[in-house]
């Protein structure tokens, strides 16, 4: 049997126009940003040139797809086959280094591009050495504990691995240096403070680059601000700009092409536009970074390694007997990163969703763990939750009209409001002549709320309505299959009334998988636990009275 083609390719298309000479029954779609043509076929002289990215090319042997290095029309090669990101957790120390070394060399059919956070905790470190810098005098940022602590683990794990010291002497050498500039200045702003924490990545990546190179495994160590990643000004929680995609494409599938050789690339870095300094994509942004190359190369899968058995049932720390998610949609990912679990970036969902890229989550502390996979779809017929999430330290307003305007009159006034002011709003409650709306003073990827901002808003709001604010309170998101919300709030308040807690808002959303409840603070973590319990633990059918200690509450987990 003649061997035919198969081509298959996702083609980030914005600055690039495919030159295709496809059979009739292939339609470019022009309005999709990413393409994915696998199964056209292709006679076997087929003219295929494309400027883009990443190619696969099949050839049909005896019914078996086989995939070639490279094509023989117009110059299509393939460089890397997936991403990997590991977080602070994963690369803590030398021994975990190993470990991830170990991890990635256990795939020798991929050509991976590795993305790291910076080690363990270094981050916070260098958040309170650069606080302690600004008020401490010059003569004594030597003396601060979390320079000494980063000094050492970092020269530590230099030399447990065997590397030179001298890949990162420089920079700790900077990095002194510019706590010496923070102590002279008496100040810290954004954006030095976004050049301070850079320092975590750009060690680690070196380190981890070195180990394998002189593990015999050849690796190139790459600063994601000089590679292509491009942001909004946003010092501390910038934007990825859309000229980010073919810039990285073309620089890492190019020096593939060039001179193979595996990427390691700092997370959670990019270079302002504007400024040209280096900014940071908010806490967690390594995901981000890890997607965004996934989209940017059309690569077929995206992986997160965290040190947990992936995207779980609850927070961890909540509650230890949180299970596993075998598969989310990117849907309910991003609704659950946004709703605050600590597990996935917000924002990270957006290039894999784009890109239509799945994300697998999976444990680098057990790597058998099948983990989470995130697509765009999932069979939702049998689903009812899938993970609660809390979002503590919430503020709450309920604005109820004077009747000095219409209701269009008011909800519109209500919100341009927090739209002058530049303040986000959560969950939202509407009727007529009132509505009640969550703000978050503690938002990583926002900016901070002060006390002096929020007498703002109601000081204006109050012009128009009658404002009560109420602090200190939390949102908990049932994220799941929102068709089946009455079955969820039916056995939801069942729970809450056993506990005997109130719930002060209700908001099902747009967002079709997420139904938030806001309730105290002092009582939210007891109703996770309950709730979870209620849903994960017994049959579902049933809602088991009798599981709390008898005062109302769930038996708190060793
Ligand atoms: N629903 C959840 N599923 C999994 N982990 C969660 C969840 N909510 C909170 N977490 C916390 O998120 C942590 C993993 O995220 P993170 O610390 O950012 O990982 P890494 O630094 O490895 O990227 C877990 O150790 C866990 O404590
Ligand atoms: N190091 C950064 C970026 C990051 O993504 O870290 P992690 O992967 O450990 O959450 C942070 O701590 O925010």
């Amino acid at each position: 049997m003649a061997a035919t083609n198969l081509l298959q390719f996702r083609c980030y298309y914005n600055n690039v126009k495919p030159n295709l000479l496809l059979p009739p029954l292939a339609t470019w779609q022009q309005q999709q940003r990413t393409t994915n043509l696998f199964g056209y076929e292709f006679p076997k002289k087929a003219a295929v040139k494309v400027t883009c990215n990443v190619l696969e090319k099949h050839v049909i042997e005896n019914g078996r797809s086989v995939v070639e290095e490279e094509g023989d029309e117009g110059g299509i090669k393939r460089s890397y086959t997936c991403v990997m990101k590991f977080g602070g957790s994963s690369v803590a120390s030398a021994e975990r280094m190993m470990e991830v070394a170990g991890l990635v060399m256990s795939f020798p059919e991929e050509r991976p591009i590795v993305v790291l956070s910076a080690m363990g905790k270094t981050t916070n470190k260098l958040l309170l050495a650069g606080e302690k810098a600004v008020s401490c005098g010059v003569t004594n940022v030597c003396g601060i504990e979390e320079l000494s602590f980063i000094k050492d683990l970092h020269l530590r794990t230099v030399d447990q691995l065997g590397v030179d010291r001298s890949i990162i002497e420089k920079h700790l050498e900077a990095l002194e240096q510019l706590l010496n500039g923070i102590a002279m200045m008496k100040e810290l702003t954004k954006r030095t403070q976004d050049y301070l924490v850079s320092f975590g990545e750009c060690m680690s990546t070196r380190i981890f680059a070195a180990y394998l190179n002189k593990l015999g495994v050849k690796a190139r160590q790459y600063d994601a601000f000089e590679i292509g990643f491009i942001t909004t000004d946003d010092f501390t929680n910038a934007d990825i700009l859309e000229a980010t995609y073919p810039a990285v494409a073309k620089r890492l599938h190019g020096d593939w092409l060039a001179d193979p050789a595996i990427a390691i690339v700092t997370g959670f870095l990019g270079k302002a536009r504007k400024s040209c300094a280096v900014t940071t994509l908010g806490r967690g942004g390594s995901d981000l970074t890890a997607t965004t190359i996934g989209k940017a190369l059309g690569l077929p899968e995206i992986q997160v390694w965290k040190d947990v058995d992936g995207v779980l049932t609850c927070d961890p720390n909540i509650y230890p007997k949180a299970e596993p998610v075998p598969f989310l949609t990117f849907d309910e990912a991003a609704e659950l990163a946004y709703f605050g679990a600590q597990v996935l970036h917000p924002q990270s969902m957006r290039p894999a969703r784009e890109g239509d890229i799945p994300v697998r989550v999976k444990n680098s502390y057990n790597p058998n763990a099948p983990g989470t996979l995130i697509t765009k779809e999932r069979d939702m017929s049998k689903a009812v939750l899938t993970s609660i999430v809390l979002k503590r330290n919430v503020t709450m307003l309920d604005i109820v009209s004077t009747r000095m305007l219409g209701q269009y009159g008011f909800l519109a006034k209500v919100f341009s409001i927090f739209e002058d002011l530049g303040i986000s709003v959560d969950v939202v409650a509407t009727s007529e002549v009132s509505v009640s709306l969550t703000l978050d003073p503690s938002k990583l990827w926002s900016r901070e709320l002060i006390q002096q901002e929020l007498d703002h808003v109601v000081e204006e709001l109050e012009k128009i309505a009658v404002v009560n604010l109420l602090q200190n309170r939390s949102i908990i998101s049932l994220i799941g299959n929102v068709q089946q919300s009455s079955l969820i709030l039916e056995k939801a308040f069942r729970v809450l009334r056993t506990l005997g807690v109130t719930v002060q808002m209700i908001s099902q959303g747009a967002s079709k998988v997420n139904i938030s409840l806001v309730v105290n603070d002092s009582e939210a973590e007891e109703c996770v636990r309950a709730l979870h319990h209620a849903f994960f633990e017994t049959e579902f059918s049933e809602l088991q009275i009798g599981y709390t200690n008898g005062n109302g509450s769930v038996p708190k987990s060793s």
